[in-house]
């Protein structure tokens, strides 16, 4: 029985932690996001997070989530899946996309980054 519900506290490898609060019945939730590292260049700051998750199935559930940036203009949005160990250790395997704002349309084109990462509980 590999049930896994997100709410709750987050890090992953570089150090950025992430709150979940109450995922509801249709699997939505909100939480709050501290990165560790940021291109912007201003302090950083907590930011909202918004996503929903499948609870139909709550068997390792895949999930999605944005966060839009309080000290830049720029947004990112993670998803993933979370995977239950035998010893019902939860892992959150995502992938990213930050979208930096670009000056102009010119600029567009490399105005988007892609990571992967991994969320363990704290
Ligand atoms: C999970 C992960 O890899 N990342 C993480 O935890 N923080 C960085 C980025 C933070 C962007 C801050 C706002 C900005 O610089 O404009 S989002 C993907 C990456």
């Amino acid at each position: 029985e590999k049930k896994c519900i997100l709410s709750g506290a987050w890090q992953n490898e570089l150090g950025s932690n992430m709150t979940i609060f109450a995922v509801n019945k249709a699997g939505q939730f909100s939480g709050l996001y501290l990165t560790a590292v940021s291109a912007a260049k201003k302090p950083i700051l907590v930011s909202p997070i918004n996503g929903s998750q499948h609870i139909d199935s709550l068997e390792q559930p895949t999930f999605g989530f944005t966060v839009k940036w309080t000290f830049s203009d720029s947004t990112t949005v993670f998803v993933g899946q979370c995977f239950v160990d035998d010893h019902g250790e939860e892992t959150l395997q995502t992938m990213w996309l930050l979208r930096e704002k670009a000056k102009s349309a010119e600029n567009n084109w490399n105005a988007t980054m892609v990571g992967t990462n991994i969320f363990t509980r704290i």
